[in-house]
């Protein structure tokens, strides 16, 4: 872990989901999984659940970097996108790991092209085949899962009496499983209404957040690949609602709310210190 020069930081979030974001486009900073960790610790360093970096691109019109609490560097982020306007100051195309996305302010709400999900068992990835619509797969007495790839992998399970399942025990224990190569985003899902779910989301690398964008897009996909909802879908998370919309073949859209806290800058001697 090295960083020698102060870091100028926004601290963002979308309903609740905290980033710091860092602007790359000038000054290129060397991240790694250690100073990320650094940065996101909620005692020693800033605290985020993710750490952003925004960057030049030569095809879109600033790239992001994405980095989970635990130091890991993942393809996407929805809540994070949707910062991305209100920190350049105008609509953008983000290039991303998980490919080209457009974030444009409508209202006080900021809606983003999240692209095409993807359903199959090497696209989540699943360690070997099966069906991603209802997973041959248990653990404790969850019923069968979906999996969905929106950028990122997610499992999402429909339950009927969420209050009944142990999701800090189950969250890791499926995060992790061998089943997942790459580790899972795991989504607890209540089916509200045809149009509105309620969600809880252990996240990989960050454990529970407030919200999480992309496990609305997979949640609301899976409830509309299974016909137990129709788009647009009313998500509803402990930090508030996002709107998903979907018709199969075609593109998620993701509407919600976008802040920008305040600024900082990183002092680098605090890093060095940090064990
Ligand atoms: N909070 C995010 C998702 C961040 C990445 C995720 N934890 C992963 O590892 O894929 C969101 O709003 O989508």
């Amino acid at each position: 872990m090295s960083q020698n020069t102060p870091l100028p930081f926004a601290k963002m979030h979308g309903l609740g989901n905290d980033f710091v974001v860092i602007d790359t486009r000038e000054t290129p900073v060397a991240m790694d999984a250690p100073l990320a960790r650094a940065i996101a610790d909620r005692k020693t360093g800033v605290g985020c659940d993710q750490l952003i970096l925004i960057g030049a691109s030569d095809r879109a019109d600033v790239s992001m970097r994405i980095f989970n609490q635990d130091g890991s560097e993942v393809e996407a982020c929805g809540n994070a996108t949707r910062c991305v306007p209100l920190f350049t100051g105008r609509d953008v195309t983000i290039e991303t790991k998980a490919g080209l996305l457009h974030a444009a302010r409508i209202g006080g709400l900021v809606s983003v092209d999240m692209g095409e999900p993807r359903f199959g068992w090497e696209d989540i990835p699943l360690a070997y085949a099966m069906d991603t619509l209802a997973m041959p797969a248990s653990w404790d007495d969850l019923p069968p899962p979906a999996a969905v790839n929106v950028g990122n992998p997610h499992v999402v399970f429909f339950l009927d009496d969420p209050a009944r399942v142990d999701m800090a025990r189950l969250g890791p224990l499926i995060e992790t499983d061998p089943l997942f190569p790459r580790r899972v985003n795991v989504n607890f899902a209540h089916l509200v209404d045809d149009d509105h779910i309620r969600l809880t989301v252990w996240e990989r690398g960050a454990g529970f957040t407030r919200a999480c964008g992309t496990g609305a897009c997979a949640t609301a996909i899976a409830a509309i690949r299974r016909k137990l909802a129709h788009g647009p879908v009313r998500v509803t998370l402990e930090g508030g609602d996002l709107l998903i919309d979907w018709t199969p073949g075609g593109h998620i859209t993701m509407t919600g709310p976008a802040v920008h806290v305040f600024d900082g800058v990183l002092d680098p001697g605090s890093f060095t210190a940090t064990p």
